[in-house]
């Protein structure tokens, strides 16, 4: 038998499990590249849209280009009638992340992939009906109110809080809106699109692939630490009650949600970004208590344990400004890692060989068969 060459630590940290083209992390530098462009500049000038198109499509669009793009995904935007009837079969209190996938597993039974060529009509649709998705459920199973998806939202961030809120949004949210997308969209190997990559190297179809990332974004150690890190600093009033409750924390070793990475050291190059949104939503709606605390965190975090806040602390604020349920932070993002994952996808099926390590053997050497009668 051939001897597999034996990892150096747990999680397989530190080891390439294959090639990219899409984005780098964590390399000195820019920290953060999505196909060689600084995400600082992405997030600054671009929209979601153009990076998304940039990742998928191989390079930055034309005006022409994303003109036409943007026009594409609107006229995407439709919810299916027996997806509709799904959605309205589950209940309120279901986790909306287990309605992605539901969601997400359905749309693959009705507009199945049943040959790659078809596969970018899949991807665009995926990103084009998302955000209407969850909006549908939540609306339905919330406040009993069948919402019109097909808004006319120009980008999939405006769609997001204009099927969220039943109308057109604020501008300065839609801009906060790009920015998150674009910060959320790629991440290299990260956990779910390293599942979205296994699942694609058995030749599955792109719904399998994007229900099985959704399924691992769904955990607090992962996407949904957006959440967890709500839920955490909601209910503190004072930066000084925020410190004492994280020293606490700190005392019993509990993690803290929204700070630490598995390979970014000293920062991710993400937080900085979305916490400056984050300020001006602060300012935009007069909070004198939210940003306060989750500076606060952040200070102790740095002070206590060198550890720094990730792309999703600072978005449980943001998000929470712009008056979106903490229960749907985690499915935005999904409406964004969408055309990350679905990429890496493309670029695994180009370039394919079944993702199938080995693992250290640590059971008994042999074990001896006892009938069934005699077991006990
Ligand atoms: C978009 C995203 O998915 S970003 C990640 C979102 N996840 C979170 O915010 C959850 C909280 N963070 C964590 O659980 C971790 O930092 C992870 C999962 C992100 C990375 O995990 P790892 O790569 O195993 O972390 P790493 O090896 O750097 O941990 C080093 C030490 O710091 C501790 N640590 C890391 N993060 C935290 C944290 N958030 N709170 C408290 N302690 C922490 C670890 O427990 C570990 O301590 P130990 O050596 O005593 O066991
Ligand atoms: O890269 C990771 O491990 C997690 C992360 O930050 C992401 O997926 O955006």
């Amino acid at each position: 038998m051939a001897e597999a060459n034996k990892l150096s630590g747990a999680g397989l940290r530190g080891q390439s499990a294959g090639e990219t083209a899409l984005c780098t992390v964590g390399q000195t530098g820019a920290g953060l590249t999505y196909r060689g462009y600084d995400i600082k500049e992405l997030a600054d000038k671009a929209q979601f849209e153009e990076v998304a198109y940039l990742l998928l499509y191989g390079t930055l669009p034309t005006q022409a280009e994303l003109d036409a793009y943007k026009a594409r995904l609107k006229g995407m935007r439709s919810l299916p009638a027996a997806l509709k009837t799904v959605l309205e079969q589950i209940p309120a209190n279901a986790h909306p992340m287990d309605v992605m996938r539901t969601g997400c597993s359905m749309l693959g039974n009705l507009e199945t992939e049943w040959v790659f060529d078809s596969k970018l009509d899949h991807v665009d649709r995926m990103l084009a009906v998302f955000p209407g998705l969850i909006n549908y459920w939540y609306n339905f199973s919330h406040h009993g109110k069948r919402i019109d998806v097909e808004t006319d939202a120009d980008s999939i961030g405006e769609q997001f809080l204009w099927t969220l809120h039943g109308k057109k949004p604020d501008p300065l949210h839609v801009k906060v809106m790009h920015a998150s997308l674009i910060l959320y969209a790629e991440h290299e190997f990260n956990a779910s699109t390293f599942t979205a990559r296994v699942c694609a190297s058995t030749l599955s179809d792109i719904h399998s692939c994007v229900t099985a990332a959704i399924g691992t974004l769904r955990g607090p150690l992962h996407g949904g630490a957006n959440e967890a890190a709500m839920d955490m600093i909601q209910d503190w009033k004072t930066p000084d009650e925020a410190e004492a409750e994280i020293m606490g924390m700190l005392e019993r070793k509990d993690k803290i949600m929204g700070f630490g990475h598995a390979i970014y050291r000293e920062s991710d190059p993400r937080n900085a970004i979305i916490k400056e949104w984050s300020r001006k939503l602060s300012a935009q709606v007069g909070d004198t208590v939210l940003f306060p605390v989750s500076e606060r965190v952040e200070a102790v975090m740095w002070r206590e344990k060198k550890l720094f806040c990730n792309a999703d602390f600072f978005h449980a604020s943001a998000y929470n400004f712009m008056g979106i349920p903490t229960k749907l932070f985690t499915p935005i993002f999904v409406c964004s890692r969408a055309a990350g994952w679905t990429a890496h996808v493309m670029e695994q099926r180009a370039n394919n060989r079944i993702i199938r390590p080995s693992a250290d053997y640590t059971g008994p050497d042999s074990s001896e068969w006892v009938d069934i009668e005699n077991r006990g």
